[in-house]
């Protein structure tokens, strides 16, 4: 079974316009209240490709209750623990550029977190837990070690898609797939990384770090994975971007859905791609069938260092 895990639900409250002026009154006709939070993000991906999943989190109030009705009508079985606070709304807005607001988290007790890590005992062997989303630095990272330390005692596929301190001080732990995309994994090493050869390099020190899998996320350039084995590397499809919102959770879907079904890296990466890629020419999050007919456009190739040293 596929767990995803969201610490902080949100609603995402997207709405375009076609001119937005910042500090005056802005009218908008086009708007959504779409579930998010990126292990729900994942969640609905993966529903939609066909595999059977369960979101895990921290939900409360009319907008937890709103999340959670919306991924039974979808199908996606929800598991979550119930928080007196009322579940965040994200701002997403869409004109020439996009802007995002996204409130904090949820303060949980210490009898919240205890019910989140008696679910991942209760797993089993081979299953999956991707913890994505914000991590409340309130929370400590001991807490998301021991989670860590859960998975990798009981041969749990451990996903982490998260940034931020608590990101580097968890890739202490064996990670399966971690998901940075490229301005993340800089600031996880404290440096500015603006080209391949970089995005390569501490990838790498991931990987030598103990992750299995790195896939760095490069927006409309592609992405690139590296495991101790392979380097690869496959630019992006082109498209008109409607809502990149969800495209590095689709990314991880599309991996994660693939990697399961075949356990071959690189096929994986190349539909990973392809779905983050289909969610970013959709308003919501990308469907199977966008997702195939853009297979065919992403090649996929080893990532070689002399490919841009010269
Ligand atoms: N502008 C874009 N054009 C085409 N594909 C995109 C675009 N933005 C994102 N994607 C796809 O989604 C994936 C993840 O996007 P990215 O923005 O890097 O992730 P995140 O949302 O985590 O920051 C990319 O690797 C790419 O496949
Ligand atoms: O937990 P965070 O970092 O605040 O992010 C939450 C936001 O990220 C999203 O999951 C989208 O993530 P990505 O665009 O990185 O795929 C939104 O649905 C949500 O509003």
């Amino acid at each position: 079974m596929i767990y995803t895990c969201t610490i902080a639900p949100s609603i995402d409250y997207t709405v375009y316009l076609s001119d937005f002026n910042s500090g005056k009154l802005n009218r908008t006709n086009e708007v959504y209240y779409y579930p998010g939070g990126k292990g729900i993000n994942v969640s609905r991906v993966l529903k939609r490709f066909g595999v059977a999943n369960t979101a895990l989190g921290f939900a409360g109030g009319f907008t937890g209750r709103y999340i959670e009705e919306y991924l039974k009508n979808e199908g996606v079985e929800t598991d979550f623990i119930e928080t007196t606070e009322v579940t965040r709304i994200n701002v997403k807005i869409k004109s020439e550029s996009e802007t995002e607001l996204n409130g904090p988290g949820p303060e949980l007790t210490v009898d919240q977190l205890s019910a989140l890590t008696k679910k991942v005992r209760d797993m089993n062997e081979g299953d999956w837990f991707v913890l994505a989303g914000s991590l409340p630095n309130a929370i400590g990272q001991n807490y998301f070690l021991e989670l860590a330390t859960i998975c990798q005692a009981k041969n749990i596929h451990f996903v982490l898609d998260t940034s931020g301190p608590m990101l580097k001080s968890i890739l202490t732990a064996p990670v399966f797939l971690v998901k940075p995309n490229q301005q993340e994994l800089g600031e996880l090493f404290g440096v500015d990384i603006t080209n391949l050869t970089d995005v390569y390099h501490y990838a790498r020190k991931l990987v030598e770090s103990g992750t299995e899998h790195v896939v760095v996320s490069m927006g409309g350039e592609g992405a690139m994975l590296v495991t101790k084995d392979i380097a690869l590397i496959a630019k992006a499809p082109q498209g008109t971007v409607v809502n990149t919102v969800g495209a590095g959770d689709s990314l991880v879907s599309g991996f994660i859905a693939s990697y399961a079904a075949s356990r071959d890296a690189s096929q994986a990466f190349r539909f990973g791609i392809a779905s983050g890629s289909a969610t970013a020419f959709r308003s919501d999050l990308c469907r199977k069938e966008d997702v195939e007919t853009l297979l065919d456009q992403i090649e996929v190739h080893p990532f070689e260092e002399k490919d841009v040293t010269g």
